[in-house]
């Protein structure tokens, strides 16, 4: 028998082929799998246009055989076989692939199907094969021929006497070496969970025998091996088939079967894009926060396929990074490949597909938030802050996307509520959105801030995660009106009376006010009479872009560049308090330092700050009870 030899470009290629172009081993089965799902194909596309051929669809399927003791697995197909010549052409020459031509050959419509393109995947045997043995009989061909190659030194080929239509690939499967394990492409579950994988939804069974543990009799408690022949693939896949015959049972359970997530899904979404990119795609809202959602182990993206076969398991490119909770997959027919099928080879459709996506998610909340309010505040508690992540980062690039997203608590609903709801019930005199910042809804509730906004019937919003005002300073307004905290320095709400009122306290104060200032010293910008209280005493209000709660914030940080609020101490003249210092001014200027002191203290404690010399503070306090 002679002995052809691969052009010295293929055995280069094929070198390149085994140690370069795949990254993982196991993508061999996806490739044979894939190329014996082509030649069932290929007969199905004949025969809508040949009379002859009748295609049955139970007649047509793959299997997949292990054997352990020879070391082999073996894949069959009932597919359209290959002739002498396709076996010299497409098995002997590589980066032919018989598969486009009979794309170009047949000018199918919808030949979409058809896997195969570049003429290598099969060559991804050699990766776990030492010898690979291919029988094979082609459609209306009474002959059949063997061929075989160790993938290094050239292929034979030779008649062979097969009885059925089809293609049978033995695998000779590798010895394990030091490092390497190839044991799990001879084990029935390691090839089950590979074919679940990659191969799930090929359209035709993928069939194995699988043993498992099974009673004797009937009555019988004795469990004994029983080894029945199983279709391990699901076929059609869930997207494929139409809405209308699917429930929210059914979305749920491929969730579950999916490992998206422990919990239940909260939402979901069933898309199918028939436009500049065709796609087909199943997206989660998942109910609760993934476990390592903020830590460094989570990994954002959709699974994506490429007619039905899997690409990537997680195609962070297809989604923003502040809808990174939504899980599912993506099937596309329009996406370029790289030549192992593992990565993209240009991401246009790509980015195509993640535009659409995004705007469908978007479109989804908003649908959520109006029509089904429970479930959009359960699914904003969970998710609520990436969103307004997703405000501030990117310099607020995405902010008009995402701010009518956003809740937050009303101090006049006691309940969460939008932007838009806000605005709608502004009265007509309010210029800016309130917003008020601490730890919880309790503690800004007593904030003595709040006194005077609350009393001119204006609602509050109150901010209690960390990123709120940060995403907040970033949107600048909404519907044109201007956020404004009730800390701000200028709140700007006195009527004209009382302006002028202040204005002549100040000037009648002014020695006080300044002496207070000289005493506290570089601790605050200003003493200043408050225009805001009403029952408290004092409090602190900040001048300039950086509020009390972001200087908390940013303390916390770990390249923490000690950013302070420009901090001012009110104090409320109508307090008593006031009376007293007026009264110490007068007679004892060691009172009026003593108050001071105190008071600032009060005004840190209040704001959650904490206090600079407690030893001292509680010197202080004892004088003034003594
Ligand atoms: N099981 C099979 N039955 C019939 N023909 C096959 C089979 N396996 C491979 N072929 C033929 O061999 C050709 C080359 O296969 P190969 O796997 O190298 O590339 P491909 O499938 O064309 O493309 P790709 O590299 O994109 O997978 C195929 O195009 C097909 O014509």
């Amino acid at each position: 028998m002679e002995k052809k030899q691969f052009q010295a470009e293929s055995k280069r290629l094929l070198e390149m082929m085994v140690h370069s172009i795949y990254s993982q081993k196991e993508i061999f089965l996806r490739e044979l799998i894939s190329k014996a799902s082509d030649a069932i194909d290929k007969i199905y596309y004949k025969a809508l246009t040949d009379d002859s051929i009748s295609f049955n669809k139970d007649d047509y399927y793959i299997r997949i055989q292990p054997n352990k003791d020879n070391r082999t697995l073996t894949i069959k197909d009932t597919g359209i076989g290959m002739t002498q010549e396709e076996l010299e052409e497409n098995l002997g020459t590589i980066a032919k692939s018989g598969s486009l031509a009979f794309k170009k050959e047949v000018e199918m419509q919808d030949g979409q199907e058809i896997i195969g393109q570049f003429g290598v995947g099969f060559y991804s045997s050699f990766m776990v094969a030492d010898k690979v043995t291919v029988y094979t009989r082609a459609l209306h061909n009474e002959e059949g021929y063997k061929w075989e190659s160790d993938g290094q030194d050239g292929y034979t080929i030779e008649p062979y006497n097969k009885e059925d239509v089809g293609t049978e690939i033995v695998i000779h499967v590798k010895e394990n070496a030091e490092e390497e394990n190839y044991d799990e492409f001879l084990d029935e579950f390691g090839l089950k969970s590979l074919i679940k994988k990659y191969s799930d939804f090929i359209r035709y069974p993928i069939k194995m025998d699988v043993t498992e543990k099974q009673p004797k009799g009937d009555d019988d408690d004795e469990l004994v091996d029983v080894t029945e022949e199983q279709t391990i693939n699901s076929m059609v896949p869930i997207w494929r088939k139409n809405k209308q015959e699917l429930q929210d049972k059914d979305y749920q359970s491929f969730y579950q079967e999916k490992h998206f997530g422990f919990d239940k899904p909260l939402s979901h979404l069933h898309v199918s894009v028939d436009g500049m990119v065709r796609f087909q795609s199943i997206l989660y809202i998942p109910e609760q926060l993934p476990f390592n959602y903020y830590s460094q182990d989570f990994e954002k993206g959709l699974e994506l396929y490429s007619n039905g076969v899997l690409i990537m398991e997680k195609c962070a490119d297809l989604l923003p990074d502040y809808f990174s909770f939504v899980r599912g997959i993506v099937d596309s027919e329009d996406l370029s490949l790289n030549i192992s099928r593992e990565i993209l080879q240009q991401d246009r459709q790509v980015k195509l597909i993640a535009k659409n996506i995004e705007k469908k998610i978007s479109n989804h909340l908003k649908s959520l938030l109006k029509n089904d309010r429970e479930k959009y505040e359960k699914f904003f508690d969970s998710f609520g802050r990436q969103l307004k992540y997703g405000v501030y980062s990117d310099f607020g690039a995405n902010k008009d996307k995402l701010q009518d997203l956003l809740l937050f608590y009303s101090s006049s609903e006691k309940k969460l509520v939008s932007l838009k709801e806000y605005v709608e019930r502004m009265p007509e005199d309010q210029e800016h959105i309130y917003y008020a910042t601490g730890e919880s809804h309790d503690r800004i509730e007593k904030l003595p801030q709040t006194e005077m906004v609350k009393d001119k019937g204006y609602e509050i919003l109150y901010f209690t995660d960390e990123v709120d005002e940060f995403a907040i300073k970033m949107l600048l307004n909404y519907d044109d009106k201007e956020f404004k905290s009730v800390s701000s320095g200028d709140l700007n709400l006195e009527d004209e009376e009382s302006k002028k009122e202040a204005e002549k306290q100040k000037e009648e104060h002014k020695d006080l006010l300044s002496d207070m200032k000289e005493i506290l010293g570089d601790k605050v910008k200003d003493v200043k009479l408050s225009t805001r209280l009403k029952s408290h005493p004092v409090c602190l209000s900040a001048e300039g872009d950086v509020s009390i709660e972001m200087e908390k914030v940013l303390r916390q940080m770990p390249d923490n560049q000690n950013i302070q609020a420009n901090k001012v101490l009110e104090i409320n003249n109508k307090h008593d308090i006031f009376q007293a210092l007026v009264k110490a001014q007068e007679t004892d200027k060691e009172k009026v330092k003593l108050y001071t002191n105190i008071l600032y203290n009060q005004a840190l404690l209040i704001e959650g700050l904490p206090i600079e010399d407690p030893v001292a503070l509680t010197n202080d306090m004892c004088k003034v009870m003594v």
